[in-house]
């Protein structure tokens, strides 16, 4: 079977795009692709699959599959790419449209000449702070902010953010000393989290700048978590370490989004969205 793909990045977060629009897949082939794709020594190699197809509430839909085959309800890298792609195929017109996602629909609006996008800007929606919407395991339904979390015999603080998809935001004095390979897939398959979890540690430069590192549920280490950012970003306000109504600057290992919590509850995020190949994948 060849599957024609596009292979895009954000920030060296890499995911393998079939278009629906012109392919077809079988539900019960999405998960074994994701698997086979990603890997980069008998495949092409990416942190997963992205599905680009028809929605009936939106401009189009993106569907997102881990490494490890399990689906996503969210991507914010992979959100910026669909845009990308969208906009350059003439699947939409307009430069601002909508995308569906097993989260919500999005507003995307897309930067750059008609046929090369180079950054993407995309309004999130409201993030999710109640403890049983993250889904966190805990009687009341309230905030988790700088809650103490022990793990592995590290006394850490957990905060937790959900875009649709669940993060576990820790802060470190340095983020060259954050225990990401230790404690990230310890912390992803935590009990306390009945849905596993992304786990983020962040180191605050300033209140318009920080350090930020993953361990993605799924998919381990990436170069960056578009969705991570934007839970980053909500951490770090609610921790008081930086405002609501301004861009803050968020150094990932593959480069930089800018994240901004506006008033009106929405978090944006704008970044760099890349296509890296094109071609078939060859699924014996
Ligand atoms: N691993 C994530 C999905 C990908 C999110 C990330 N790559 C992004 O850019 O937001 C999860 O299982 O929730």
């Amino acid at each position: 079977m060849k599957i024609p793909f596009t292979k895009m990045h954000g920030l060296g977060n890499s995911y393998i795009y079939v278009d629906l629009f012109a392919f077809h897949l079988e539900e019960q082939q999405l998960a074994p692709l994701a698997m086979e794709v990603s890997d980069v020594n008998t495949g092409i190699g990416s942190d997963g699959l992205i599905l680009i197809q028809p929605s009936r509430v939106a401009d189009v839909g993106m569907r997102i599959f881990n490494k490890d085959g399990s689906e996503g309800k969210n991507c914010g890298n992979g959100l910026r790419c669909v845009a990308k792609y969208a906009y350059e195929k003439g699947i939409v017109e307009n430069r601002s449209f909508t995308i569906e996602t097993k989260a919500g629909n999005v507003t995307a609006h897309v930067h750059g000449d008609s046929d090369t996008i180079t950054e993407v800007t995309v309004d999130m929606g409201n993030p999710i702070l109640n403890r049983n919407a993250i889904p966190m395991q805990g009687s009341n339904d309230e905030q988790v902010v700088a809650e103490s979390f022990e793990v592995s015999h590290h006394p850490l603080e957990l905060t937790a953010v959900s875009m649709g998809n669940p993060h576990a935001i820790f802060f470190v004095e340095d983020i060259k000393d954050a225990p990401l390979l230790e404690l990230g897939p310890v912390i992803t398959n935590d009990q306390r989290f009945p849905e596993g979890v992304n786990v983020e540690f962040v180191e605050i430069v300033s209140e318009h700048e920080i350090h930020f590192r993953v361990w993605e549920r799924g998919s381990g280490v990436t170069q960056a978590c578009g969705t991570g950012a934007c839970a980053a970003v909500v951490a770090s306000i609610l921790n008081g370490y930086a405002k609501r109504n301004q861009f803050v600057c968020v150094h990932l290992s593959g480069g930089d989004l800018m994240i901004n919590w506006a008033n009106d509850g929405h978090v944006w995020m704008k970044g760099k969205a890349e296509t890296a190949a094109i071609g078939e994948f060859i699924w014996s």
